[in-house]
């Protein structure tokens, strides 16, 4: 073994640090050095800033002023064990094993071969094909120690390696670490048992961001006359409150020290990315697939489902919708019968009014019901069974060919006479749209009929008054439901990977390991470009499958480029992965994570032109509902699929503008999010 140089492995020198401008110092002043080869036991209570003193030596926090050496100049030559486990539980030992051996650049034949050895040291499994989450607490912590281990570190930081264990495992551990200080290493070790500390070389004791006293196990014990450390460490704690109180309590650093220069730890990451490392994390992800079969098929049964509620849901034609008709051609006295009457041909003996209404039957979206007046008709409208009436004249049939003769000198009571008379109730809008839209277009098919058997020779109108030919884009009677159908997909493509994309990201950060991570080096572009690569892989399936079901199976017009169209969809899977990303790097709390999901999702669904359209909203509020990240998007979509209207058309190619932009923009704000977070996501 190479002789170890004599000189410190950490030192650490008026050392302060506060987690915000605000905050008070949580380390106030430390003075520690770590002796290469020893055992260094850093006990206190808990809050004293044990966890946060390690951070700073492990690079993941800066320091506010003071210095920090540390011996070790790369990650691969640290060990840390943070406090939480921060296992992925979802993964067998074996994986998360494999996992962290990959992060340091290990081979999966050295892997193996360290863990079984490790395995034997810590009483685990060796075939490691048991999941982490069926693990107890006690193993869970003896895998995370496993894996602290794995790559044979120089320095090892070790927050409270023992807790939860029973006294052998305690031992073994201890025995072990005293065995790895003899191989040349160095370790940093945290405790809760003060007494189990009297192995380590050295030990330190904090309170209140404050070292206490740091000292040999022995030596303590005799300069303060003590039989335990923990008598030594009351004592100090109680000379400690003595001379706060006589100093007033002014914990803010010197002038001294904040003048000097600021040393960090050396391990404050500047690279950006290594191959090796975006390896591990791409398998991490794969096998977190692999685990999450269940949460995986909801790429496609989730879309489904969505996409089934919508289309059962909205946008289809309401039903039953019942008309009361008063025909007073027919109800007069004798009453005549339709039975005679023939709905094609030119035919001019029957009553008109049923030729009308058997044209209504055979479109059959409306049910006539006979109603002998108006009054009995009204109350019924009234009593909510019926969506409105429908009134023919007496003189209906006379009038209507009188006018057919005449064309534009058609007497003003003929006019009167001809005219069908409808009333609907417009409480319901949509529905009497409908009606509206049905029954012009049943007049119009039997009037055009009519005209086409009789001969136009007056050149009159298909439909008085007004006349309304095939329309120019969409059909008279899906107009809410292709309204919809852009702005359903879009909605959807850019919600669900945003869900995924933001459990996952929180999941880790919860369970610890985005730090855990971190201090193994992984970096936040390592981290963002795996999740984002793995999202864009699924979004390719979710795309075909939303498109499939609205396109194929529900039939909504598609008249545009399939692959510019599926372009744009998938670009709003990009923006809302990119959300999703933002969204769990402003907050590590699921909580808000779901608070901000859902401020974004109700202005998005109202503003973006998905229930109503946006042309309809104040000019001021219109602005911002065209900022929207997919009201151009939907506006696109409703371009390219109903109007087939090609890329260059400025309404499509604003969508991909739009969600360009807005990837953009997210992407920059997360990036400023992660520098303000000291480097973290
Ligand atoms: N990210 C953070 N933001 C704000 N305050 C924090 C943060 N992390 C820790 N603190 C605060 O810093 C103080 C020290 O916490 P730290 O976790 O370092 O203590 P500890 O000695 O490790 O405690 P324990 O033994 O219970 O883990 C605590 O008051 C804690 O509330």
């Amino acid at each position: 073994m190479d002789p170890v140089p004599p000189e410190a492995a950490i030192s650490v020198r008026n050392v302060y640090k506060r987690h915000s401008k605000n905050a008070p110092y949580v380390l106030k002043g430390i003075n520690l050095t770590v002796e290469r080869n020893t055992i260094y036991g850093l006990l206190g209570a808990s809050g004293c800033g044990k966890t946060t003193l390690l951070s700073c030596l492990v690079g993941r926090h800066l320091i506010d002023f003071g210095q920090i050496r540390v011996f070790i100049q790369n990650k691969k030559q640290l060990g840390h064990m943070p406090q939480q486990v921060a296992l992925y539980t979802e993964f067998s030992i074996g994986e998360v094993v494999r996992y962290f051996g990959y992060l340091y650049e290990m081979t999966a034949q050295d892997i193996d071969k360290t863990y079984r050895a490790l395995s034997k040291l810590l009483s685990l499994p060796e075939d490691g094909k048991v999941l982490c989450g069926e693990l107890s607490g006690g193993q869970q912590r003896r895998v995370s120690l496993a894996i602290t281990l794995l790559h044979n570190p120089d320095l090892l930081i070790l927050d409270e390696p023992t807790a939860g264990t029973d006294p052998v495992l305690s031992s073994t551990i201890w025995n072990h670490l005293l065995g790895l200080t003899a191989q040349g290493k160095t370790v940093i070790v945290t405790t809760h048992y003060i007494e189990e500390a009297r192995q380590a070389d050295v030990i330190g004791l904090m309170r209140e961001g404050v070292l206490l006293e740091e000292s040999e196990p022995q030596s303590l014990l005799l300069r303060y006359s003590c039989s335990s450390l923990e008598e030594a460490f009351l004592y100090l704690c109680f000379r400690h409150s003595k001379e706060k109180a006589e100093s007033k309590g002014n914990e803010d650093p010197p002038l001294t020290v904040q003048c000097s220069p600021v040393l960090h730890s050396p391990l404050v990451s500047n690279e950006y990315i290594s191959w090796s490392r975006f390896k591990a994390q791409l398998l991490k992800q794969f096998i977190w697939i692999k685990r999450n079969l269940l949460v995986m098929s909801y790429v496609v049964f989730l879309p489904l489902i969505c996409m089934y509620v919508f289309n059962c849901a909205v946008g289809l034609f309401p039903s039953p919708l019942r008309l009361a008709l008063i025909n007073e051609e027919t109800n007069g006295h004798p009453p005549v019968s339709c039975s005679q009457s023939v709905d094609t041909g030119c035919n001019l003996t029957g009553p008109m009014s049923c030729r009308y209404m058997q044209k209504i039957e055979k479109i059959g979206k409306v049910e006539l019901v006979q109603f002998n007046n108006m009054a009995e008709a009204r109350e019924a409208v009234g009593h909510g069974k019926l969506w409105g009436t429908m009134q023919f004249t007496p003189n209906f049939t006379q009038s209507f060919l009188n006018r057919y003769e005449m064309g534009r000198d058609t007497e003003p009571l003929d006019i009167y006479h001809s005219n069908v008379y409808l009333s609907l109730d417009m409480t319901d809008f949509i529905t009497s749209f409908y009606l509206q839209g049905l029954m012009y277009d049943s007049f119009r098919q039997f009037y055009g009929d009519f005209l086409e058997a009789c001969g136009n020779h007056r050149n009159v109108s298909h439909s008085p008054p007004l006349r309304f030919e095939t329309p120019v884009f969409g059909s008279f009677t899906a107009s809410y439901s292709e309204f919809t159908a852009p702005a359903v997909i879009c909605l959807i493509q850019f919600f669900l990977p945003l869900l995924f994309t933001t459990s996952a990201i929180i999941q880790d950060k919860l369970r610890g390991i985005t730090e855990r991570n971190l201090v193994s080096g992984v970096t936040v572009l390592e981290v963002t470009l795996s999740t984002i690569l793995v999202q864009y892989l699924m979004l390719i399936i979710q795309t075909l499958v939303v498109e499939y079901i609205q396109y194929v199976l529900y039939d909504h017009p598609f008249h545009g480029d399939p692959w510019i169209t599926f372009l744009l969809v998938y670009l709003q899977g990009i923006c809302g992965t990119m959300f999703g990303i933002l969204i769990c790097f402003i907050t590590k709390q699921e909580q808000l994570a779901g608070f901000g999901i859902m401020a974004a999702s109700i202005p998005i669904m109202t503003l973006s032109g998905l229930i109503w359209p946006v042309q309809a909203q104040p000019d001021y509020l219109r602005y911002f509902s065209q900022m929207l990240p997919i009201t151009c998007s939907i506006d696109a979509v409703r371009g390219l699929t109903i109007r087939g209207y090609p890329f260059s058309h400025p309404m499509v190619y604003m969508g991909f503008v739009s969600s360009i932009c807005w990837s953009f923009v997210l992407v920059l704000w997360s990036y400023i999010q992660v520098k303000r977070n000291d480097g973290a996501p």
